[in-house]
This record gives C-alpha cells, sequence and structure tokens, in this order.
C-alpha cells in the first residue's frame, strides 16, 4: 500500500483530485472505469495491457491488440479518457514513476467509492505490460449467457473462487448493458421462442420496449440495476432473488445451488458486501501483477515506452 512512499506519497490524492469532478460531471464514467480495470485483470493480470491503442489505421483488418477484440468492442472511450487524464496529473506530479496498471485500480476504487461504495486501500506495485495481444482476451472474459459452471472455471483460472464471483458480480448494481447481451432472454430464450421463464413478466415487458427483437439501435443501454442504477449499493443480489437480474450470468448465480448462498448472504447485509466486495478486489487486483524488469513504466497509458 506505501509502495510509493518515498516516490509519489501523494499519488491516492493526486488521482482523487482528478475522479471526483469527473464523475461530479459524468457519472457514467464510473462503472465504465471499474469494467475496464476487471477487463484488463483478467487478460494476462492487472498490467495494463488492455490501454494499449493500436496504431496505425487498418480498418477492416485482423485484430492488433487486446481492444481490438469483440469482448472490448464497446468499453466507452470515456473510460481511457478518466484513466489517461488521473495518469497525466500523476505524471505531473512523480515524472515516470508510478504505473497506468496502479493508476486504473486506484480510479476503480475512487469511481466505488463516489457512487456510494466502500472505500479500501488499494496495493501499488504493479508493473504496466510490454505487450497487448489480442490472442489472449478469447476465453479469459466469461459471456453474458454464461453457465455457473463456466463463470467459475473462468475464476478458478484467475486464482478467484466461487466467494469472488458473486460478490465482484455485484459491480453491476451501477451501469448499462447493451440489448445484444440479454436479447435472447426476451425474445427467443435458447430456442423456445419464448422468453426466459425465468425472468420477472414485467421485467421482460419493460426491457422489450427498449429492445425490440429486430431493428432496434444498438447503441440503447439499459441499467443493470432496475431499482438504483447510479448507486453502489447490494440492491443487485435483491433483485436476483426478485428474478430482476439482467443477464443469464447475473441471474444463473441466484439459480445454482453453489452461489446462492452466497447471493442471499450478501443480499440480507450490505456491510458485508461492501466487505466482501473490498477483499475481492484485492485480490482481483492482485492477478498476476508483473513486477521488476518483466514490465515498464508508461508514460502515456495508451502506448508502449519502446
Ligand atoms: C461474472 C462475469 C461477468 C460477466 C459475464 C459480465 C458481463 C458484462 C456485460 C455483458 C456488460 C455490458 C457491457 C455493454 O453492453 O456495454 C457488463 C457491464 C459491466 N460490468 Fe460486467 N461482467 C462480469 C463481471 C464483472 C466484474 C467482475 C466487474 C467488476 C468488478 C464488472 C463490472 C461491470 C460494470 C461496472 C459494467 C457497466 C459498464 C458501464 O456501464 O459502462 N463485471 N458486464
Ligand atoms: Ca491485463
Ligand atoms: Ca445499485
Amino acid at each position: 500500500m506505501d509502495f510509493y512512499a518515498k516516490t509519489c506519497a501523494a499519488v491516492d490524492q493526486i488521482v482523487g483530485n482528478v475522479t471526483a469532478p469527473l464523475f461530479r460531471d459524468n457519472p457514467a464514467a464510473g462503472p465504465a472505469v471499474l469494467r475496464l480495470f476487471y477487463h484488463d485483470c483478467f487478460v494476462e493480470g492487472c498490467d495494463a495491457s488492455i490501454l494499449i491503442a493500436p496504431t496505425g489505421s487498418n480498418a477492416g483488418g485482423p485484430p492488433r491488440v487486446e481492444r481490438d477484440m469483440e469482448e472490448n468492442r464497446n468499453l466507452p472511450q470515456e473510460a481511457f479518457d478518466a484513466v489517461e487524464m488521473a495518469k497525466a496529473a500523476v505524471e505531473k506530479a512523480c515524472p515516470g514513476v508510478v504505473t497506468c496498471a496502479d493508476v486504473l485500480a486506484l480510479a476503480a476504487r475512487d469511481f466505488v467509492h463516489l457512487a456510494g461504495g466502500p472505500y479500501y486501500q488499494v496495493k501499488k506495485g504493479r508493473k504496466d505490460s510490454k505487450v497487448s495481444l489480442p490472442g489472449k482476451v478469447r476465453g479469459s472474459l466469461p459471456r453474458a449467457n454464461s453457465t455457473v459452471d463456466e463463470l467459475l472455471r473462468v475464476f478458478a483460472a484467475k486464482g478467484l473462487g466461487a466467494g469472488d464471483l458473486v460478490a465482484l458480480s455485484g459491480a453491476h448494481t451501477v451501469g448499462f448493458a447493451h440489448c445484444a447481451h440479454f436479447v435472447g432472454r426476451l425474445y427467443d430464450f435458447r430456442g423456445t421462442r419464448q422468453p426466459d421463464p425465468v425472468m420477472d413478466a414485467r421485467l421482460v415487458k419493460a426491457l422489450r420496449m427498449s429492445c425490440p427483437f429486430t431493428g432496434g439501435s444498438a447503441r440503447v443501454v439499459v441499467p443493470f440495476d432496475v431499482s438504483t442504477p447510479f448507486q453502489f449499493d447490494h440492491a443487485y443480489y435483491a433483485n436476483l432473488q426478485a428474478r430482476l437480474g439482467l443477464l443469464g450470468s447475473d441471474q444463473a448465480l441466484f439459480l445454482d445451488a453453489r452461489t446462492r448462498p452466497l447471493v442471499q448472504e450478501l443480499a440480507a447485509d450490505k456491510e458485508r458486501f461492501f466487505q466482501a466486495f473490498a477483499a475481492s478486489m484485492d485480490r482481483m487486483g492482485s492477478v498476476r501483477v508483473k513486477k521488476g524488469r518483466k514490465g515498464e513504466v508508461r508514460r502515456v497509458c495508451s502506448q508502449h515506452l519502446h
């Protein structure tokens, strides 16, 4: 936690001075950065590999970096901009010292807190990656229709357990999703031409208004948490109990006997959720941390040093 005590002691504050006004101007940037951190940690560890921008133009060509992969396509630019702004402020005070991977971890923490979630200490000392390989993305991130088996397997591959899966999925207490990720549940669940029988019928109806079967806009998004979409609270779990989960992967956590007790526990107690979330964020933030010469300290997060 005091990794930069001698070299950039105020780093938490410097990042905080950027994230707070950003959140005030545009609260949607918060969930976007939180998701960015998750997509970083699950692909080659928390090393800012997700932040590398492709160079040159090859429209329609093969993917060049992680960001080019479909899984990462709709990560909003504002999330990348937020990290870049925080990094620029840190560079001004302590040039060449703090990695983008650490700035991303700090910014994600800040945005959780700004939305009403827990404030937890963030360990530092992650080096930035020297590469960003599109081939590492496939299979590293679960899908919106993943089964609990698949979710557990992908998390286990990162050293994370069922408790982490349930606690971290609670991040879906904030933020929005595009229709494509759940439209199958509204009209044709697993080829039945019926909605997912598990989803609350009123929610099906409401979501159909935003997401028509055909001809809808690819830009439409709906909130994950129907009750408090901007508040980082434990409403996500009560929603799962009420069959108001948005993604198949969300609702599955309540349907599976292995994860259901954990959902019930966190639904019942906000403080318990905050504790569990902070502990699991610490574990996720420690996945495959690079040290020493295995990594670099980028100046600009979208560009390798070279
Ligand atoms: C358990 C497996 C997970 C699956 C299958 C999953 C899937 C998704 C999907 C499909 C979206 C919507 C993206 C879009 O349409 O733009 C989304 C959004 C989001 N995810 Fe997850 N996710 C998972 C875990 C996590 C974790 C571990 C975190 C963070 C700790 C997280 C944080 C978020 C946030 C905050 C958003 C909203 C983003 C925004 O509003 O810009 N997710 N997720
Ligand atoms: Ca990474
Ligand atoms: Ca909420």
